[in-house]
């Protein structure tokens, strides 16, 4: 069973990940955590704190001379913040005069409308925002992302899965749907991108509308498509509605901070169609390397039915509401005095479109990491592996079905 967890603050010493239930054999070093952590900081729009901090990225458990044990992976990601936070984020009790300023180590009684802080006191008994924002906060994905990354390699050595994200949307600039969908082969050219978007002059549209958006002292939200390859049929199932695929992969993408849809494959763009043109039609056709296979004329459906993997392209899209901490403050309340107020500001992000791509990568790869691990068990890679290539093997020759390669 594939499980994991993260814990540490925004502002804390580091954050840490355990990802546990992986076969020994991964092949996967602290590097290529480092260079997931890197993806995750790319985008235009975002705020200072990006530029000023460094994800310091350090493998504690469960891997020895590049390759998994087959025990929990624990990573620890260090905020190199973290000086200046000393005294506010103290694990222990810390002279309440440090306390009082009205800066970074003042009590935040003016919730922000639209992030956690409001509900957070009221559910939590707090008098203030610090101790709910600190674990609401998207720096936790750092640690979720160096998790992603450890998955992802899992999934490449044991299954020959590639995953892609890309910035479809920003606020009201929108790819065309002619735009070709990216390839895990893409990634780098994606990555060297303002917004990570895979067309260029929606992407200039992009920047100009962030521009925009900065100058007016206003935020941006917009929508992240997810792409894997390489997925054989099966993962997931219809027997139940919490081991369908496509239900965990909505939960897992909700699960990220500031996310308020999902669509899998067409989503509600299909709701819109007739019968007639919302399927993909089912065809023998030969496929270089694979001969003569099912395959889907279309990808509306996104590569699932039945809450199972179907072996097309798997795609989902993620809608990322504007950032809440908005630089022309919005109105609230002071929850010490009882008088209205503007919300708490200090710096934020204008836009983290880009950033929650990488994240939603992070998400997906978790995901099938651990429906493949239910699927194909295995407690080495080569084990895994060959788990894989039998149950493909075994599946008889008329249903063979093509499975669309990163
Ligand atoms: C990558 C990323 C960066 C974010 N940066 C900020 C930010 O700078 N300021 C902010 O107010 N919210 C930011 N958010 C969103 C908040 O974390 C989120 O709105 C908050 O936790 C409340 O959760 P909810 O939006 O899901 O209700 C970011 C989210 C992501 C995914
Ligand atoms: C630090 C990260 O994102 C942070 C997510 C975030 C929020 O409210 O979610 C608020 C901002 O933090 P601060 O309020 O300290 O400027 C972002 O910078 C990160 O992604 O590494």
């Amino acid at each position: 069973m594939v499980r994991w967890l993260t814990a540490g603050e925004s502002h804390g010493p580091l954050l840490v990940g355990v990802l546990e239930g992986l076969p020994a054999g991964v092949s996967v070093t602290s590097d290529d955590l480092r260079a997931a952590l890197a993806r995750r900081r790319l985008g235009y729009g975002r705020g200072a704190r990006m530029k000023f901090e460094q994800d310091e990225v350090r493998v504690v458990g469960g891997v020895r001379h590049g390759r998994t044990m087959g025990g929990p992976v624990a990573v620890e990601i260090g905020n190199t913040e973290w000086p200046k936070w000393e005294t506010v984020m103290s694990a222990d009790p810390v002279d309440p005069s440090l306390l009082k300023d009205t800066g970074r180590n003042g009590a935040l009684t003016r919730p922000r409308p639209g992030h956690a802080d409001l509900v957070g006191m009221q559910k939590y008994a707090l008098t203030e925002a610090r101790p709910v924002l600190e674990r609401a906060s998207a720096r936790e994905t750092a640690a979720r992302v160096a998790l992603g990354a450890v998955a992802a390699k899992y999934l490449e050595q044991v299954a020959g899965i590639e995953l892609v994200s890309h910035t479809v949307q920003i606020g009201p600039v929108a790819t065309p749907d002619d735009v070709p969908l990216p390839h895990p082969h893409d990634v780098q050219a994606l990555d060297a991108d303002p917004l990570r978007c895979f067309d260029p002059e929606t992407s200039a549209a992009m920047v100009a509308e962030v521009d925009q958006c900065h100058k007016d002292g206003d935020t941006l939200g917009g929508v992240v498509e997810v792409l894997a390859y390489g997925v054989p049929p099966g993962l997931g199932s219809h027997v139940h509605w919490d081991r369908r695929l496509d239900s965990r992969l909505a939960g897992a993408l909700m699960g990220i901070q500031a996310i308020k849809g999902v669509e899998v494959g067409d989503g509600f763009r299909t709701a819109a169609r007739r019968g007639s043109v919302a399927h993909d039609e089912i065809e023998f056709g030969d496929e270089p390397g694979q001969g003569r296979v099912l395959r889907r004329r279309t990808g509306r459906a996104g590569g699932t039915e039945g809450g199972m993997s179907t072996g097309d392209v798997l795609r989902v899209r993620a809608a990322m509401k504007p950032i809440a901490t908005v630089p022309q403050a919005l109105d609230t309340v002071d929850v010490a005095t009882g008088e209205t107020a503007v919300a708490n500001h200090q710096r934020s992000d204008v836009c983290a479109v880009p950033a929650a791509g990488v994240v939603a990568e992070a998400m997906v790869a978790l995901v099938l990491a651990e429906a493949v691990s239910e699927k194909f068990g295995g407690d080495s890679v080569a084990e895994t592996r060959r788990n894989v290539e039998g149950y493909l093997a075994a599946i008889p020759e008329s249903m063979r079905t093509r499975i669309e390669q990163p």
